[in-house]
Formats: structure tokens, sequence, C-alpha cells
């Protein structure tokens, strides 16, 4: 198996694949009576025709090394994933080149950090690194289809 590096997840390396939310610096805006810090409008949100919902996933722990085998994508919307825990997670996405997933990319999240991913993005499944794995999640709902999956021929090492 070919094997992908983790490296730290920063908002440059990701802005190709998707937004990083994290509450870090200076606020947008001082709020309730100077006693919050809004950080504002953090995240590209695209949810096409349909409409936003939040959902919550509980997802059991993965273990490294990471056995890569599928990517997905959602052409209808974006999907965020803000954990409710401080835990890091393990975040994977892969470029598009002509319609299949290029050599994917393994980052791992800070505590505090959430992710959304543009439409459109090929990216692994939740894989959170420990117990208990609870997201927020906030994707589009609607009765359409809503997911592409690739199969790599050979998996990936994520480690
Ligand atoms: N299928 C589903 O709701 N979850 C995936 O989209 C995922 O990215 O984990
Ligand atoms: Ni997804």
């Amino acid at each position: 198996m070919k094997r992908i590096a983790i490296q730290p997840l920063t908002a440059e390396a990701f802005a190709p694949f998707g937004d990083v939310l994290e509450a870090e610096g200076a606020p947008d805006k001082i709020i309730n009576e100077g006693l919050c810090g809004r950080f504002h409008d953090c995240a590209r949100l695209d949810f096409s025709d349909g409409r936003a919902g939040i959902s919550l996933f509980k997802s059991e722990a993965r273990a490294l090394p990471y056995t890569l085998r599928m990517v997905e994508r959602h052409p209808l919307g974006s999907q965020a994933f803000l954990p409710m825990t401080l835990d890091p997670f393990l975040v994977i996405v892969a470029p598009d080149e002509g319609d299949a997933p290029g050599e994917p990319l393994a980052f791992r999240t800070v505590p505090g950090q959430g992710i959304n991913f543009l439409r459109g993005t090929w990216h692994g499944v939740l894989t959170p690194l420990s117990e208990p794995g609870l997201f927020a999640v906030v994707d589009r709902i609607g009765a359409e289809a809503n997911l592409d999956e690739h199969w790599f021929e050979t998996p990936y090492e994520i480690a």
C-alpha cells in the first residue's frame, strides 16, 4: 500500500478543499456585553436548492495506521463536521482529477478545530481518533441522491 503521511491541518493547505473553523486570534466582533467573541461567517456553505440541516454523528474511533479504501463526495452540497469533544480527528481529502480523485491528503486537527468540505470535494468518511466520536454535522437535506463514492483499486495507508 502507498503510505500517506498525516500533516497538521492549516487553513491554507485545506483551502482548496474547504474551510477550517477555529476560534483563534481576534474575534470579528465582541458581543454579549463584552463577554463573548464572535468569529463570523467562517465557512463557505452551499446547499444548492436544498436546505441546510444539522445532524449528530456518533462514530466509532479509528486506529492508526488507517487503511483508506474509499473517498466520497456530495455533488449537491457542502458538509461541515463540528466536533462536540476536544479530541483531534483525521480529515482526508483528495483533489478532483477528471472526475476521479487524485492522491489523497491526510490532516489531523488540533482541539477546537472543525472543518467544512466544499460542495463536491472528495473526502474520507468521518474518522474520529478517540471515543466518543461525537460531531454536529451541517449538510444538505433533500430527497435527491447526494453521494458519489470512489473505491481505490489499491488502498492507501494513512499514518
Ligand atoms: N454518509 C454520511 O452521512 N457521512 C459521510 O458523508 C461522511 O462524510 O462521513
Ligand atoms: Ni461526506
